[in-house]
């Protein structure tokens, strides 16, 4: 029985599944799976010594420029397996051998790569991934390493001095500033590395998520529109993808009616996404007035997430000064948190946000609550089964 079970658990491969949500849901039950048959040792020990353990070992070989050598070497020679000494030859630095060894050996052991005999190891999807630029995965371990565990490592007794109240008065009390002496996005703004990899992790995330425009359909937004003015305002656009995708389900727009505005470090220093030339980035500070008056839509997407709520009013109220009644959108796209069944997705977000920004993903309640203080009606609620934000739209009350 016993091994009838691990020869069919072993043979599951991804490409066997008709779609990525039959995908997902297995993945998913695996996870339960796992919390079944793993016993509280084993669940402790993953969580801390062996996630620790990894996390420092790929940044390792992240360092010596290993993976991206390597996703290199097996777009020439796909699957091909590779010795310590060829890996070790392709560090920036030299590293002891042995040293190299005790991290690769763990790396292994914990299946991101495969052990295929002494010393010798093939490469999986996702150390490839780390390899690869445009996956932004070196990135997403780097923002672990920049901003997620000093963070969490300081949360729990952070929460404990304040009393147990929720973080949400930035300039009472943050967890960030505890830990780094400036609340996030001033740190990153002074620090390109940091802001660099939060940059990249923003740019995963949003490449992972479902496309805004495929949950909200635009053909009433546009069609409406007066193109002579602007049309699209993505406020805290990072680097324009959202922007991007309105422009790819409207190909016929013309130049400079979307807009992107984001800190002037992120338009300039991190601008690496290759978008249409036609859409104009702009460097803005949402809490300033906003110099884009009358478009047709201002869009924040995963912006309000980052701020308590008195901080949420004011980016709102440049908005609502500018906007045309009875013309003019705001559309936000944000998790809303379920009263139960949350995804894991949603609230590790949420406890991110918690600890490094003082933000939170919202339930509908408190966004319906937050849109009326500041002035605004709801006129749509747009979801779709497997996305995990939804667009709501508001007009001025
Ligand atoms: C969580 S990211 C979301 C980015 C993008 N909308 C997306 O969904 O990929 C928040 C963005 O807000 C920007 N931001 C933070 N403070 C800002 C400010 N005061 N003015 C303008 N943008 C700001 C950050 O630089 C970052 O790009």
């Amino acid at each position: 029985m016993a091994t009838d079970a691990v020869n069919l658990l072993d043979s599951i491969e991804p490409g066997q599944f008709a779609n990525d949500s039959d995908r997902f849901a297995a993945k998913e039950a695996a996870r339960r799976l796992l919390a079944r048959l793993e016993t509280p040792f084993e669940q402790v020990w993953a969580l801390t010594f062996e996630a620790s353990g990894i996390i420092a070992g790929l940044q390792l070989v992240q360092d010596l420029g290993i993976w991206a050598k390597w996703a290199e070497a097996d777009a020439e020679s796909p699957g091909t397996s590779r010795t310590l000494d060829e890996l070790q030859s392709w560090g920036s630095s030299k590293c002891e051998t042995n040293l190299l060894r005790r991290f690769l050996k763990q790396i292994a052991s914990l299946h991101y790569l495969e052990e295929v005999g002494l010393d010798t190891w093939k490469a999986t999807p996702f150390s490839l991934a780390l390899g690869h630029r445009e996956s932004y995965g070196a990135d997403v371990l780097k923002a672990g390493l920049d901003h997620a565990w000093p963070c969490a490592i300081n949360l729990a007794q952070f929460l404990a001095k304040f009393g147990y109240k929720e973080p949400l008065d930035i300039p009472s009390f943050d967890n960030y500033r505890e830990v780094y002496g400036h609340d996030f996005f001033s740190y990153v703004q002074q620090h390109p590395e940091a802001g660099g990899s939060f940059q990249g992790l923003m740019t995963a995330v949003t490449h992972y998520k479902m496309i805004w425009t495929n949950v909200y359909d635009t053909t009433e937004l546009v069609a409406g529109a007066d193109l002579s003015k602007p049309l699209f305002v993505d406020v805290g656009g990072a680097q324009g993808l959202d922007a991007q995708r309105l422009l790819d389900k409207h190909p016929e727009l013309p130049t400079d009616v979307i807009i992107v505005e984001d800190l002037p470090d992120v338009v300039t220093t991190h601008s690496k996404e290759k978008i249409d030339p036609r859409i104009r980035k702009i460097a803005h500070d949402f809490f300033q007035p906003q110099p884009i008056v009358g478009a047709r839509a201002y869009f924040f997407h995963a912006v309000p997430h980052d701020w308590p709520d008195a901080d949420v009013e004011r980016m709102f109220a440049e908005i609502k000064k500018v906007m045309t009644p009875g013309y003019s959108k705001l559309i936000v796209y944000e998790v809303v948190m379920p009263a139960q069944g949350a995804s894991a997705l949603a609230t590790t977000l949420d406890l991110a946000l918690m600890s490094c920004t003082s933000g939170i993903e919202r339930t509908e309640e408190a966004w319906k609550k937050l849109l009326k203080t500041c002035g605004f009606k709801i006129t749509g609620v747009f979801r779709h089964p497997r996305a995990l934000e939804t667009v709501m739209e508001a007009e001025i009350e």
